[in-house]
């Protein structure tokens, strides 16, 4: 395979001056981050949505500090090249600069990534400054955040008035001022994630916001149908069915066990007699 230079900050920004989208997907464990980097993704985001599709939660919020250096350990383990960033969990970069701080120095320090990412605008911008300082680079998210659920009341597109678009606007260049190297949008129309994307000078990896964006992230489990069924979302393409795929191994595995076809012979050892006869006691002593 042809060898990559590692990914990084510098290299990202300088990809939006070239108009070279930006491809980022989650990932939560080795082998997953390993195929990733395989088919050559810039980034991967360990994001806390791993509560939705690996934990069964149906939200983020449950998802702890030690779920996000766990998950961000493994991934980290599998890379090489490519740029592993993690979400910080809810309501753990909220309290005193101080905590975060602290709460962010274990996600880097045990998780091994190389960037954190959070959720928040202006508000977060102490911290994202403070993390900054301290040489941690910090990638923003505005838009749909799945962490203020409960205050959005749903999980809605975002920007539709202009309102809206002018508070997400002052929000990304709050962030941008503050240091923050790249900034997610999720769930922002294609007009004002368009126009934020124009306005700022780091890249903006979009969710559900339009084709204009510096780059784009999907969650591993929606891009490649790794579940049970659900319905796709309008802003998800499924690229492969794994789904489908893994319920049919399977019930072929519990058919052919049932049917004694597993193991065949190919998969099947057997010892020297001597070796057999002793361990039984058997007819030969
Ligand atoms: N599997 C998964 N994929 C995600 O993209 C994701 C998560 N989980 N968990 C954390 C957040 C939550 N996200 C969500 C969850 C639901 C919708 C949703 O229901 N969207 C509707 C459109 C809503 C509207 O029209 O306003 C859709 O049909 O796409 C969107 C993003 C995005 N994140
Ligand atoms: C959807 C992306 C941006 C995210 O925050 C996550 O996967 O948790
Ligand atoms: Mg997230």
């Amino acid at each position: 395979m042809e060898k990559r230079k590692p990914m990084n900050i510098l290299r990202m920004k300088k990809m939006k001056q070239e108009g070279i989208p930006l491809t980022v997907i989650t990932a939560y464990d080795y082998p997953s981050a390993k195929l990733a980097e395989e088919a050559g993704v810039d980034a991967i985001l360990v994001g806390d949505s791993l509560g939705n599709v690996v934990l069964g939660y149906d939200s983020t919020l449950p998802v702890t500090l030690e779920d996000m250096i766990y998950h961000s350990r493994a991934v980290a383990r599998a890379v090489t090249t490519t740029f592993v960033v993690a979400d910080m969990p809810f309501m753990t970069y909220h309290g005193s600069v101080d905590t975060a701080l602290s709460n962010i120095g274990r996600l880097m320090r045990e998780g091994g990534c190389k960037a954190v990412k959070m959720e928040g605008g202006a508000e977060i911008a102490p911290v994202v400054e403070a993390c900054v300082k301290a040489g941690v680079p910090v990638m923003g998210h505005l838009g749909l955040t799945p962490q203020s659920v409960n205050q959005i009341g749903g999980y809605l597109v975002q920007g539709k008035t202009p309102e809206q678009a002018e508070k997400l606007l002052a929000d990304a260049k709050a962030l941008e001022k503050a240091g923050a190297f790249a900034v997610v949008l999720e769930l922002v129309t294609d007009e004002t994630a368009a126009k934020i994307t124009e306005e700022l000078s780091i890249p903006t990896i979009g969710i559900g916001a339009g084709n204009r964006c510096d780059g784009q992230v999907l969650v591993f489990h929606d891009a490649l149908q790794y579940s049970s069924g659900e319905r796709p979302k309008k802003f998800v393409k499924t690229y492969a069915n794994v789904g489908d795929q893994i319920r049919s191994g399977l019930s072929q595995y519990v058919e052919e066990v049932k049917a004694r076809q597993f193991p065949a012979e190919e998969n099947t050892f057997h010892g020297e007699r001597e070796t057999v006869g002793s361990l039984y006691g058997s007819s030969k002593e």
